[in-house]
């Protein structure tokens, strides 16, 4: 049977709604999918299609502003964690050559305790020429955290730490939106660029609604890369860097790519959601996973993220 049918296609409502055996189920699964393959396929969450629909229209109409008008939103502080990153400026951990991408991101809009946290968590930026983005992208934000809020409630029950362990990092957490545009290659397209290299990402897990066409693939737990369809109903999860360090690589962080097309005058737009901790978690080693020994020094989430964010050039985003 082609690997790819065995990855699990999980309903999160049996996990939310089901019986205590539904949601064993659903955790085992989720677990299993991770461990063994990477990623898991969500149906049945917060994420409504047709939001997720209307919010590609938008970061379309966003992308077809002049570049002069798109740099006006480049968030000079704190690494392009928020507004406008331009094209060229991400290169994968390791690549000397950017990808061939522009993308803008979305943070956490309301803060509970700003008083620890709003020095790490920059204002967002808004577009003001595109009526409706914020608001669109605001929902989409809250659908997202909420669903990556209940995998982490269901995968701390698989890894055997206290109820609110993931709640209480999720919290105020640092998590952003990336709206990304991949223009049409060109004639001219960089040669050994792709859209996007080969690489992990850096937070706990990925929730990715659909893109707009092919291209992304994740390497499975056999070495095989395996090319992801996500239809508008389903969702992508997959683990991130701070997963495998907090579980001592017993769920590796998932690696990934975005090859390019075919044909040469297509765009391309995707919308994952990077959920982080809030920036004063310290990223220790989950008991259950110790096994024979801990792979990684405890580091602060800020730090972390900071050096990883000088590993793949946003920090030069200006
Ligand atoms: O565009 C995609 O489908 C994935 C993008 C991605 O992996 C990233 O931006 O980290
Ligand atoms: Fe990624």
């Amino acid at each position: 049977m082609d690997a790819i049918r065995k990855v699990p296609e999980l309903s999160l409502m049996s996990f939310v709604n089901g019986t205590t055996n539904d949601k064993v189920k659903f955790t085992n699964e989720l677990f299993r999918g991770l461990k063994d393959y990477g990623f898991i396929v969500l149906v049945d969450h917060p994420v409504d299609y047709k939001l997720t629909s209307k919010a590609y229209d938008l970061v379309h109409e966003f992308f077809q502003l002049p570049e002069a008008t798109k740099r006006q939103y480049i968030c000079k502080e704190g690494g392009g964690q928020r507004g406008y990153t331009a094209f060229g400026v991400e290169h994968a951990k390791n690549s000397q050559y950017p990808d061939l991408k522009e993308f803008w991101h979305v943070g956490r809009e309301t803060i509970k305790d700003p008083a620890r946290f709003k020095k790490h968590l920059p204002d967002n930026l808004w577009p003001t020429e595109v009526a409706e983005f914020k608001d669109v992208m605001l929902k989409l934000y809250d659908g997202m955290d909420t669903t990556s809020t209940l995998i982490l409630d269901s995968l701390g029950m698989a890894l055997d730490v206290p109820q609110n362990y993931f709640r209480d990092m999720l919290s105020d957490g640092n998590s952003i939106i990336r709206a990304i545009h991949y223009p049409p290659l060109g004639p001219a397209a960089p040669k050994n660029a792709v859209r996007a290299a080969a690489h992990e990402d850096i937070n706990l897990i990925t929730c990715m609604v659909g893109a707009t066409s092919a291209g992304l693939e994740l390497l499975d737990r056999d070495g095989k890369w395996l090319p992801v369809s996500c239809n508008d109903r389903q969702l992508v999860i997959d683990s991130g860097d701070m997963l495998s360090r907090i579980t001592n690589e017993v769920i590796p962080a998932t690696t990934h790519r975005v090859v390019n097309p075919d044909d040469a005058t297509s765009n391309r737009y995707s919308m994952p959601f990077f959920t982080h901790p809030n920036p004063d978690t310290m990223l220790t080693c989950i008991p259950s996973c110790r096994g024979a020994g801990e792979k990684y020094e405890p580091i602060n989430a800020h730090d972390w993220l900071m050096q990883r964010i000088k590993d793949i050039g946003l920090n030069k985003n200006k």
